[in-house]
Formats: structure tokens, C-alpha cells, sequence
């Protein structure tokens, strides 16, 4: 019985590079997905297990990022195609390279009417949510509002810290002055009366935590909740409280002394998990009691 090995390919996928431009205050973001893979005289590797012709994908990886500071990236198409030519012009067994990008679209965020110039939210509208209770008929009818958001990403290159944190035999994170700070923030904000235009209450309360993310000099995530939950307090007598929960989507600096290349704070990989989850509520101390307001969200037992 004849058998051959048929078509193949193989590589790293989604490599999440995230290139920061930061020669000037005014910095820039170029924030990919990358998949490798290369076709060519493989067969040893699959027949008898020879990984004599094998460029590990580990290399690929590497490659990713290293050429995302040495070549920049300037479009996806160009820096597709130096990889595709680095690894198909410098390995002999390679024949061909198939690389795919993907680039995901931020906008910088506006802070009192200007561009910002390290602050982005993500393309694409976040989900606007609307949870209302009533309770009781007649004259013993009671309404609660919350107002609130989710999939607000935000991202900003610099303006953020973490150090001062106690260490034990475990801890291996190394304090930061200066570091990217990232989130897909959920919020939520509880009315204390129905007579709110709501449309305009909205687009102010997201534009406040926006700008309160951008502006702080943030020690910490936990730091930048409260200071967004206070200043959608400050401007908004009509709003009680505000609950936020925020995944901080770690960047972590990509390691390119290995292959003799400086990067200060310009290349990273966008890690998706495990993440450090900060959630807080912020609430007037004469805020009036929510009763049922928050109970039973969906997901509650989740
Ligand atoms: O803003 C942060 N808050 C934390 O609690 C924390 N913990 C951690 O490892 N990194 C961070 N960052």
C-alpha cells in the first residue's frame, strides 16, 4: 500500500505584536496579528521525525518582533513581505512563506476636544447596556436605571506605573515607571432619578472615564478606576454610583537584547491571558440604597 505525505505547511500563528512609535511626545500604534508558515522539503521532519531542515517556529516568533523594530512597520503589506522574503531567501529548504496579517484599528482618543497623544480606543463601537427593575404598582412602584458600557477598549503607550507592590519569595514582576496600559472596560452606573437625557448622559459619562484614563499619571489600574469613577460622580449629580471591571491586558516588552537589538518600550507582545482582573465600585456616601437594582444581572451564578 502506497502512502505519501500530502500537502504541508507549518508556523507560528497569531503572534500579537504591538509596535509603539515613540520617537515624539506624539506617539503612534501599530497593533497585529501575525501568522507564519512555510512549505518546502519537510518530508524527513514528518517520515522519520529529521528536524535537519526544520526553522522552529519559535524562530519565526522571534522574527516577528524583531523585525518589528528593525524593519518597522511601516503597512502590514510591506512587513509581510520582508518576512516572507527573509525566510524564504535564507533558508534553502524553504520554498515558500504564507504570512497573514491581521491589523486591529485604534483611534486616538479626543480629551478636551484634541487628539491625545498616547491614548487610543479600539476601533469599533463599544455596547451600550440598559438595565432597569420596577418594582410595585400604583403608588408603591419604585424604578431603578443603570446606565453602562462594555468593550470599551482603551490603550495608552505611557502615563502609567506599578512599582511600590510588597515581594515575596514568588515575585518575579519587575516595578515599572512606565509601561502600556491597556483595558476592555465594562462600567456601569446606577440612576438616581429617570428625568436624564439619556443620550447625552451617555456620551458624557464615556467621554469623562475617557479622559480620565488618558490624563492620570496612573499608579496603578486601581487607581485609574477610581479616578474615572469619580469624575463621572463629580460632573453627574443624577448618577449614585459607578461599578467598573476591567481586565488589565498585560503588554509585556518584548525581550529583543537577545538578538542584540535595544527596545525601549517600542515592541511587545499583546498577551491574552492569563490577565489581572480590577473591579470597583465608586459611590457617593449619601447615595440612596439600591435595592434590587443590581440584583440578578445575567450571569449572576456564572
Ligand atoms: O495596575 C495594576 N494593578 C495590579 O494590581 C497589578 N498586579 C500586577 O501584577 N500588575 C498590576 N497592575
Amino acid at each position: 500500500m502506497g502512502i505519501r505525505l500530502g500537502e504541508n505547511q507549518y508556523g507560528k500563528a497569531e503572534n500579537r505584536v504591538v509596535r509603539i512609535y515613540r520617537d515624539t511626545p506624539r506617539h503612534e500604534i501599530v497593533d497585529i496579528n501575525v501568522g507564519t508558515a512555510l512549505r518546502g522539503d519537510f518530508e524527513a521532519a514528518h517520515t522519520v521525525g529529521d528536524q535537519g531542515a526544520v526553522l522552529p517556529t519559535d524562530t519565526q516568533k522571534q522574527t516577528c518582533y524583531a523585525f518589528a523594530k528593525e524593519k518597522g512597520i511601516a503597512t502590514i503589506e510591506q512587513y509581510a513581505l520582508d518576512l516572507a522574503h527573509h525566510f524564504v531567501d535564507e533558508n534553502d529548504p524553504v520554498h515558500g512563506a504564507r504570512i497573514e496579517v491581521e491589523r486591529y484599528g485604534w483611534e486616538r482618543a479626543t480629551v478636551d476636544g484634541a487628539d491625545h497623544d498616547h491614548t487610543w480606543v479600539r476601533s469599533g463601537a463599544e455596547v451600550r447596556t440598559a438595565d432597569i427593575t420596577v418594582e410595585g404598582k400604583g403608588s408603591d412602584q419604585t424604578t431603578w436605571v443603570i446606565g453602562g458600557l462594555k468593550d470599551l477598549t482603551i490603550l495608552k503607550s505611557t502615563g502609567s506605573e506599578f512599582h511600590g507592590f510588597p515581594t515575596d519569595r514568588y515575585t518575579i514582576l519587575e516595578p515599572t515607571t512606565d509601561r502600556v496600559m491597556a483595558t476592555s472596560l465594562v462600567a456601569k452606573w446606577r440612576f438616581t432619578t429617570t428625568d436624564v437625557d439619556w443620550d447625552a448622559v451617555y456620551a458624557d459619562v464615556k467621554q469623562l472615564m475617557v479622559a480620565a484614563f488618558a490624563t492620570l499619571q496612573s499608579l496603578a489600574l486601581q487607581q485609574t478606576l477610581y479616578a474615572m469613577g469619580t469624575a463621572v460622580l463629580e460632573a453627574h449629580p443624577e448618577i449614585a454610583e459607578v461599578r467598573l471591571s476591567a481586565p488589565n491586558k498585560h503588554h509585556f516588552v518584548y525581550d529583543l537584547a537577545r538578538f542584540g537589538i535595544e527596545n525601549h518600550n517600542e515592541v511587545f507582545h499583546a498577551d491574552d491571558r492569563p490577565y489581572g482582573l480590577i473591579q470597583a465600585s465608586v459611590i457617593r456616601d449619601d447615595a440612596p440604597d439600591a435595592g434590587p437594582a443590581w440584583t440578578m444581572q445575567r450571569g449572576w451564578l456564572a
